[in-house]
């Protein structure tokens, strides 16, 4: 299937070119629909395009093309000063652009734009936000180290692993060896006292562990900041740790490298905590996201593109009031 978007000044509108799905809403502005970099599978004036995606480039209202979902149904795109324009959303035949490389095609200038987005949504974030805490909350390797860390460059704040936390506090001791020495019970009151500890702070990021949402009583914490949950499919939480081993997470085996393992004990994780991650003030479906970007997989989400989209999210749950400041002293 075939998606093009249309640019217009002062607004974008997106449709379907598939007569089987609804047509896409009408978008306030371009960075809602847009996530990720163009890339051109060329370099140079003719280029065969792999377009998946768009991102608003110059000044307001001008926006850059476009959208295609994959390989086989590639649109046409032209590029002219520095706005695409769909052309047609049937092509079989992938076309040859003739294209000015100096222009909207180069992918490196697309991709340094996209950093630009996240300066911009971040500085709204930070104007609007007065310093509450931004709790990251999901299963284990659903990002929240890496994506955290790229919200907190962004914002300015500071960045903590609640896990390097609790480790700081037995002396550097790895949490698979507090597990082993000592008890998950030991393990989790480490956990309640660092986020205590982390919640009477302004200005920061917090990449909570897996299971630090269960406890009812953290929840007394996490409320003080602003809760996000990452929501990745099992399947890819499986292949990202058979890729990086399961060493260091004890919940799964440390001997356990195996996916078919990894994804039948990460979806019964999943099942017991999916109530308690729900309880965030907004939850980011990554599958969701790749879809609306028409991506391949929710790996193909770049740790900047989910920060831009978890700083959108936050802006909304700001400005519609989903999150209150606690009192001072509360
Ligand atoms: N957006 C992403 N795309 C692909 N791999 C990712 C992404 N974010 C994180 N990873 C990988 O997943 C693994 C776990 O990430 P991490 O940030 O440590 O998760 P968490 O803190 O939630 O346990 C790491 O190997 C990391 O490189
Ligand atoms: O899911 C869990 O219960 C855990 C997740 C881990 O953190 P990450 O989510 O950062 O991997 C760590 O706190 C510990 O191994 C327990």
């Amino acid at each position: 299937m075939a998606v093009a978007v249309g640019v217009g000044v002062g607004r974008a509108v997106a449709f379907s070119s598939n007569p089987r799905c609804a047509p896409w809403k009408e978008v306030s502005s371009w960075e809602s629909v847009v996530q990720v970099a163009v890339q051109p599978s060329t370099s140079g004036r003719a280029l065969s395009w792999r377009v998946e995606c768009a991102q608003p480039r110059g000044g307001r209202g001008r926006w850059e093309v476009c959208a295609t979902r994959n390989e086989a149904a590639r649109d046409q795109i032209l590029v002219e000063n520095d706005v695409g324009v769909f052309v047609s959303s049937n092509a079989v035949q992938a076309p040859d652009v003739e294209i000015d490389s100096s222009g909207a095609a180069d992918g490196q200038a697309l991709l340094s734009n996209f950093e630009g987005l996240l300066k911009k949504k971040s500085e709204e974030v930070v104007e609007l936000n007065e310093g509450s805490t931004i709790f990251l909350v999901g299963m284990m390797a659903s990002g929240k180290s890496t994506v955290g860390r790229v919200l907190a460059d962004a914002l300015g704040y500071s960045f903590f692993d609640s896990d390097e936390v609790i480790e700081s506090y037995v002396g550097g001791l790895p949490v698979k060896e507090i597990f082993r020495q000592h008890s998950e019970t030991a393990f989790r009151d480490l956990e309640t006292r660092a986020l205590r500890e982390l919640s009477g702070a302004n200005s920061l990021v917090v990449a909570t562990g897996g299971g630090a949402v269960v406890r009812d009583g953290n929840w007394d914490y996490l409320r003080d900041g602003i809760t996000v949950w990452l929501d990745v499919p099992v399947e890819d939480l499986a292949r990202r740790v058979t890729t990086v081993g399961t060493e260091s997470r004890p919940l799964l085996g440390g001997d356990c490298c195996d996916f078919e393992k990894a994804f039948s004990k990460l979806s019964k994780l999943m099942e017991t905590r999916e109530q308690y991650y729900d309880r965030a003030h907004c939850r980011l479906s990554f599958r969701d996201l790749a879809s609306r970007l028409h991506l391949t997989g929710v790996d193909a989400l770049t740790p900047t593109a989910i920060a831009v989209q978890v700083l959108e999210e936050i802006t909304r749950i700001l400005q519609e009031g989903v999150y209150i400041r606690p009192p001072v002293g509360y």
